[in-house]
């Protein structure tokens, strides 16, 4: 199958690497002019994947019609904030023949909008319906997956024949592909565990007990589940992969880009300074604002990742944010 990869980040080329394995044609679309000559010559991205050498037959290029060109399949994997512009750039190619199978690996919400990401796509590209539109999310750091370490993902869409074709397509001796028709669920689980492990970095900075951290992932996923259940996710869909699962590796993992963000933040570096030294993108910085916001549209109360947004964009200490959620009105779990 010939398979367009839209993005050529840590996620976007280990993605290519696992459909190169599996016997797929991969093509890469870029913006940066800059990306192409570095791929095509060394074959490698040292910033962000250091050793990972991707195959020779990889193809890149900063023309999107041209990387479209007999693709039925294409993946989008850019940041979530810059979805809109290239989704609306993708929708200028319609292809002559069959309409490709789309999958996006983005997490995230867009900021100023309640959109997830396959609504951002749906909505920028009116030839595109929801029944072959795809979202792959799940415990998948790039750093292991490129190295062919066991993982298990979820391919996510209300039509179940599509999730099953990318789970077929996807699918091999490291890489497990479950699927799922709770787009919803899988969506909102992938972009609110960012914001929660950017508050488990915070607790690394600070040097936080190991049952603060439980504390933090179990109250983090009740979050996650309630803001899930108000926007109509079905309540397994928690418990699982895209769920408990990326939760449990983003708030753990030493490949956590969110993670670190907040280990910076507690050890007293400002948010700024923090995102002009990282080479990848950590999700959970702008969903933290779009989360906010997208909970207080549905009435729905979600303290921890209010206190991350206190913390990053309003200054707090992190230390007086956490007395503040501890010494909140007391509750029940049952809530
Ligand atoms: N890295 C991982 O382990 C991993 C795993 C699962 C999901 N994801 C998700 O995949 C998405 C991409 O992550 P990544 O780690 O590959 O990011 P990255 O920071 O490595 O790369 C992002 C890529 O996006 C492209 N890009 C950057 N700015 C752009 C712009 N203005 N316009 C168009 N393209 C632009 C570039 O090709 C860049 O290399 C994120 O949503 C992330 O949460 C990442
Ligand atoms: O854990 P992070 O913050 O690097 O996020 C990347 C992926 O979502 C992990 O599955």
């Amino acid at each position: 199958m010939n398979v367009t990869i839209i993005g050529t980040g840590g996620w976007g080329l280990t993605l290519g690497q696992v459909l190169n394995d599996n016997g797929h044609h991969v093509s890469f679309w870029t913006f940066s002019q800059k990306e192409v000559d570095l791929l095509s010559t060394e074959h490698q991205y040292k910033d962000k994947l250091p050793g990972v050498i991707f195959p020779e037959s990889f193809t890149y290029t900063t023309d999107m019609k041209k990387s479209l060109e007999g693709a039925e399949m294409v993946l989008f994997v850019v940041p979530s904030q810059v979805m809109g512009n290239v989704s609306r750039e993708f929708a200028k190619c319609k292809p002559e023949g069959k309409i490709p199978l789309v999958v996006c690996a983005t997490k995230g919400i867009l900021e100023g909008t309640d959109q997830r990401m396959s609504e951002v796509i749906l909505e920028n590209v009116p030839w595109l319906d929801s029944d072959h539109m795809v979202t792959l999310s799940g415990p998948t750091h790039a750093e292991e997956v490129s190295r062919r370490v066991y993982t298990t993902i979820v391919a996510a869409c209300p039509n179940e024949h599509s999730a099953k074709e990318v789970q077929k397509i996807m699918s091999n001796n490291y890489l497990r592909v479950y699927t799922s028709t709770d787009q919803i669920g899988v969506e909102l689980c992938g972009a609110i565990k960012n914001v929660i492990a950017i508050a488990s970095g915070v607790l690394y900075g600070i040097g936080a007990g190991d049952n603060t951290r439980a504390a933090l992932i179990t109250r983090g996923q009740a979050e996650i589940c309630r803001l899930g259940r108000a926007l109509g996710a079905n309540p397994r869909t928690f418990a699982g992969l895209a769920g408990m699962g990326d939760l449990i590796v983003t708030c753990l993992s030493q490949h956590s880009r969110n993670r670190y963000v907040g280990e910076c933040i507690g050890k007293g570096e400002a948010l700024d300074q923090i995102m002009s030294h990282m080479k990848m993108i950590a999700e959970g910085v702008p969903t933290c604002k779009s989360a906010k916001a997208l909970a207080e549209e549905v009435h729905v109360e979600l303290p921890i990742v209010n206190a991350v947004y206190e913390v990053l964009f309003n200054n707090k200490k992190p230390a007086d944010i956490i007395e503040m959620l501890m010494t909140r009105d007391l509750r029940s779990e049952e809530e």
